[in-house]
């Protein structure tokens, strides 16, 4: 078997232009969906991030605002300019990229991004509203995972899905979005004795490990759909995911490659949710005006 690509650059033009559209329609309104992007300090994948999502944003024509600090950065002063964005009418989202320095609790950042504002999906209301199936914003990585589906028309109810990695970014919603789809879910981590009889059993198979070529043709069942998030640098400082792709690519009956599956696909999800943040903010408006 040679495993069919699944194609996120392609899939995430296909949504980009329809944001076109939907963005058109609220810039007659007056309204330009903004978002504001917070990096601290220096890591590899959170700049390759910021810089397709600067591209992305420009084409579809949201608004971005880059801020950067730097790693020394104090959680009190980060805290200031959260709450300086929540407060800020004109800014439909928020995203602090993960992870962060070890003086800053992720937590007490994530919690501080107002739930209507967090376009990572990633504060405990919007986690609960996920696990409780009812998701409010959901996580962009494992959200753009679920379009591939969508459009390729994969079947998920029923099926064995194993996740290895268990991030609040990555493993754990994507546990919930599956499982709110019909699968049975098992998530695999670094305790897990015996991975790979856990991952032969998968007829979807999500690897979001960060570890390069982690994931062998010998741990997939021949005909599994296999999801590659890893974004690693090999030795040669090129981009490689946690799949080795050449050699599950021979059993794997769908594989998504990187660079050009889950990454594109993640920045679409995140433009998606900021228009719709946006369009959100245009109701509420209206609904204030009936109101009064
Ligand atoms: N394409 C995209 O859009 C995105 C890509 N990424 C990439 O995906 C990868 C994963 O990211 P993220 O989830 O944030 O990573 P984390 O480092 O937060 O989590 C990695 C997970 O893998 C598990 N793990 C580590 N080693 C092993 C092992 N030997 N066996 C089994 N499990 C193991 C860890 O287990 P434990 O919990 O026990 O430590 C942990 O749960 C990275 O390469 C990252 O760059 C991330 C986000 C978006
Ligand atoms: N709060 C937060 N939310 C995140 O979603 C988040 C984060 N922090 N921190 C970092 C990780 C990593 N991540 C990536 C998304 C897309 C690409 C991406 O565009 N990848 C291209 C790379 C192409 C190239 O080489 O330029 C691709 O796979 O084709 C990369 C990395 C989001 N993350």
């Amino acid at each position: 078997m040679v495993a069919k690509l699944l194609d996120g650059k392609e899939l995430s033009k296909e949504i980009r232009n329809k944001l076109e559209q939907r963005v058109k329609i609220l810039k007659e309104k007056g309204i330009i969906p903004k978002l504001v992007v917070i990096l601290v300090g220096e890591d590899e994948a959170s700049k390759v991030y910021v810089r397709n999502k600067h591209r992305a944003a420009e084409k579809v024509g949201i608004k971005t605002i880059d801020i950067k600090f730097p790693k020394n950065i104090t959680e009190k002063e980060l805290l200031l300019h959260i709450k300086k964005y929540n407060e800020d009418n004109s800014v439909h989202g928020i995203l602090v990229q993960l992870p962060l320095p070890k003086q800053i609790s992720e937590e007490k950042i994530t919690c501080a991004i107002e739930p209507e504002k967090d376009v990572d999906g990633f504060h405990p209301v919007n986690i609960g509203h996920l696990f409780m199936n009812n998701p409010h914003s959901l996580p962009c990585t494992p959200h753009g995972i679920m379009q591939f589906f969508e459009k390729y028309k994969l079947p998920i109810a029923g099926k064995n899905v194993v996740i290895v990695g268990r991030s609040n970014i990555v493993g754990r919603p994507m546990a919930a979005m599956m499982l709110n789809n019909d699968a049975t879910v098992t998530v695999t981590h670094s305790k897990t004795k015996n991975l790979s009889e856990f991952t032969r059993q998968a007829d979807i198979l999500i690897a979001a490990v960060g570890r390069a070529s982690f994931i062998k043709k010998e741990d997939v069942k021949p005909g599994a759909v296999v999801i590659d998030v890893g974004m690693n640098r090999n030795g040669e400082g090129k981009l490689v995911g946690d799949v080795e792709q050449k050699g599950v690519a021979e059993v794997a009956s769908y594989l998504t490659p990187v660079p050009g599956g889950v990454g594109p696909m993640t920045i679409a999800m995140l433009m998606e949710q900021t228009v719709k943040f946006a369009e959100r903010s245009v109701q509420i408006v209206n609904r204030k005006v009936s109101n009064s």
